[in-house]
């Protein structure tokens, strides 16, 4: 039966200054790194194995993983890193205060901007500090000035579809560490969540979810390994 665990990064910096993230590369703070370590005890004490891990391009995920696969004495797996995975890009809200913009347009706004499918945050400014168009991890890819949950899944699925999908109907024991909404736009598929729906899953960091598959990849079930 095809098993995938998914899961999201430990505690960023800006998750602890409570600061919109997105593409912006932020390291794990100390219970970030914690988290991830404990998250890959669990899985090494619950019985997990990998034969292949994918994650973003982006430091906390891959620190993450790497952090996980070190406890579980696994760091000589095979590790894809791909932008595709990247978290939604937030646009012109990177690097703000979410409670700030509570305070400044409402939580209402701030909410459809955090979790509604189709509507994008504004973009971000051309001379914005945190353009990313220098960035040589990104040479060659067109870089969103924003992403809504909808464009999200429009690269996210079309990559799971090649690449992670193949994997586990070989048989592979899969791990993607990624963040909140590309996570978000990865169940939204394999639970087969509505659209309308969709805005009421938030996702923890550092909390592995397992989902058992059937052979075509339809959920059996889904889980987080700490509950059970
Ligand atoms: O990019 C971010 O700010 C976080 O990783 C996810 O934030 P959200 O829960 O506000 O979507």
């Amino acid at each position: 039966m095809p098993t995938l665990v998914l899961l999201r990064h430990g505690q960023s910096q800006w998750n602890l200054e409570n600061r919109f993230t997105g593409w912006w590369d932020v390291d794990l703070t100390e219970l970030g790194v914690e988290e991830a370590r404990a998250a890959g005890r669990l899985l090494r004490d619950k019985g997990y194995d990998f034969d292949r891990c994918f994650t973003s391009v982006q430091t906390r995920a891959i620190r993450t993983l790497n952090l996980v696969l070190e406890e579980m004495q696994r760091l000589w797996l095979p590790v894809t890193k791909d932008w595709r995975l990247n978290e939604r890009h937030y646009g012109g809200l990177t690097g703000l205060n979410k409670q700030e913009m509570i305070d400044k347009v409402g939580a209402e706004q701030v909410k459809i901007w955090r979790r509604s499918f189709d509507v994008p945050p504004p973009p971000l400014d051309d001379d914005s500090p945190y353009q990313l168009a220098g960035d040589r991890r990104y040479a060659g890819i067109h870089i969103p000035n924003t992403e809504s949950l909808k464009t999200t899944i429009a690269r996210v699925l079309p990559y799971f579809e090649a690449e992670i999908a193949p994997a586990l109907k070989r048989g592979e024991r899969v791990i993607v560490a990624a963040h909140g909404n590309s996570l978000r736009a990865l169940e939204k598929h394999l639970s087969n969540i509505a659209d309308d729906e969709i805005v009421g899953l938030e996702i923890p960091t550092g909390q592995p979810i397992v989902y058992e598959l059937d052979d075509k990849l339809q959920k059996l079930d889904r889980f987080y390994v700490s509950e059970r």
